[in-house]
């Protein structure tokens, strides 16, 4: 366990880099893919579980859990960690994203953003300092910077303007987190997928200083050939010997992608929110399980799959339990594909420190059936 928040690049193949994060709950191994535990839990999973699929690092999300429990009664609790039973490092993103996306009759100032709870309709005021405050409160290991991600489609001037808001912010949310060893502060780059205002958004980042960069504003309905497109050259203007983040992604083969374009950290929700739907990520393709094919198919999920589900399941079974909406239903497919993601993660970083990313990922392509399996 290092004292201090540090980041080591191992190996590079192309753009992709094997590396460690060290921090004082835990290293993290990158690539790394976190599961999100929105409200204190990886929905379905306990944290046990969820360390057992490979996870070193966990997403939090402070607009969720400012307004329920309130970032107050979980540090009267002891925090983040002990409340949600998980000692290793987690990341909370800053309630900028979420607040767009889910609050009510939102009112956006420079100051920040007012809002009302999409719980109970209270009203709440999210400000780079306020924000900072509940990351601190909640005890995370990495916070983020309180920025603004504009919703697509928007014009360039758009763009613009609050990517230079978000720059402004950045800068507030640095003051505000001060200095605290062992813990980080990552800044988000903006810019939708216009290259100048990346590069501005870049340059103004590095001037101000973070322990790690996100990539921010992508996978918002832009489409992956966009979002790789933006990649080919958004992680050349970060720094190289910090941890890069790509926020919100993603599907497996988009996963393999931004790792290929030199991304180190990912967080999703379709892992674990497709488990709940039924839908299982294979290494052959996706399974809908819910499909009447499956009904009495005595196979598992997949053969080669050594997660609870795949080693003691059916596909039969998994077919009944999720048309009889049966919670195990969730508690299996949630497991088998977030295993999954950290088996895709942990075969890349293997990739990368052998020097065969590009064997790979013509074998992960190769592999994948069009369509349902
Ligand atoms: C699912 N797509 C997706 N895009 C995201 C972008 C951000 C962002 O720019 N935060 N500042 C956060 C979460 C995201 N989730
Ligand atoms: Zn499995």
């Amino acid at each position: 366990m290092s004292q201090k928040f540090s980041y080591a690049v191992h190996a590079t193949d192309g753009s992709a880099r094997l590396g460690t994060i060290s921090t004082p709950r835990g290293d993290i191994r990158t690539p790394a893919f976190m599961p999100v535990g929105t409200a204190a839990t990886v929905k379905a999973m306990r944290p046990e579980s969820v360390r057992e699929t490979g996870a070193d690092i966990l997403l939090g999300n402070t607009y969720h859990l400012m307004l329920r429990p309130t970032a107050e009664r979980i540090d009267r609790l002891g925090g983040l960690h002990r409340f949600m039973n998980w000692d290793r490092p987690i990341l909370t993103d800053s309630g900028g994203f979420q607040v767009m996306s889910l609050a009510d009759l939102r009112k956006l100032t420079e100051e920040g953003v007012t809002f009302r709870s999409h719980v109970d309709g209270s009203r709440h005021h999210l400000t780079p300092e306020r924000s900072m405050e509940i990351q601190k409160l909640l005890g995370s290991d990495i916070v983020m910077c309180f920025d603004e991600c504009p919703a697509l489609p928007a014009d360039e001037m758009r763009v613009a303007e609050s990517m230079r808001l978000s720059m402004r912010w950045a800068q507030r949310s640095r003051d505000a987190f001060g200095d605290r060893p062992g813990h980080a502060l990552f800044g988000i780059q903006q810019g939708g997928v216009t290259q100048h205002l990346r590069a501005e958004s870049a340059e103004k980042l590095r001037e101000i200083g973070f322990d790690g960069y996100a990539v921010g504003g992508l996978a918002v309905g832009e489409g992956q050939e966009a979002m790789f497109g933006v990649l080919d050259y958004a992680c050349d203007m970060l720094p190289e010997d910090r941890p890069r983040y790509l926020m919100g992604v993603g599907k497996p083969d988009d996963i393999v992608g931004a790792v290929k374009r030199g991304i180190d950290m990912m967080d999703c929700v379709l892992p674990s929110r497709s488990g709940r739907t039924g839908q299982a990520f294979t290494r052959r393709g996706v399974v809908n399980i819910k499909n009447a094919r499956h009904q009495d198919d005595p196979r598992p999920l997949d053969e080669d799959c050594t997660c609870p589900a795949c080693r003691s399941y059916s596909r039969a079974y998994l077919h009944h339990v999720f048309r009889s909406q049966e919670i195990i239903s969730s508690m299996l497919l949630t497991w088998h594909n977030l295993h999954y993601y950290q088996e895709l993660m942990g075969d890349m970083r293997a990739a990368i420190g052998q020097g065969r990313f590009a064997a790979f990922e013509a074998q992960f392509h190769a592999d994948r059936a069009d369509g349902d399996i």
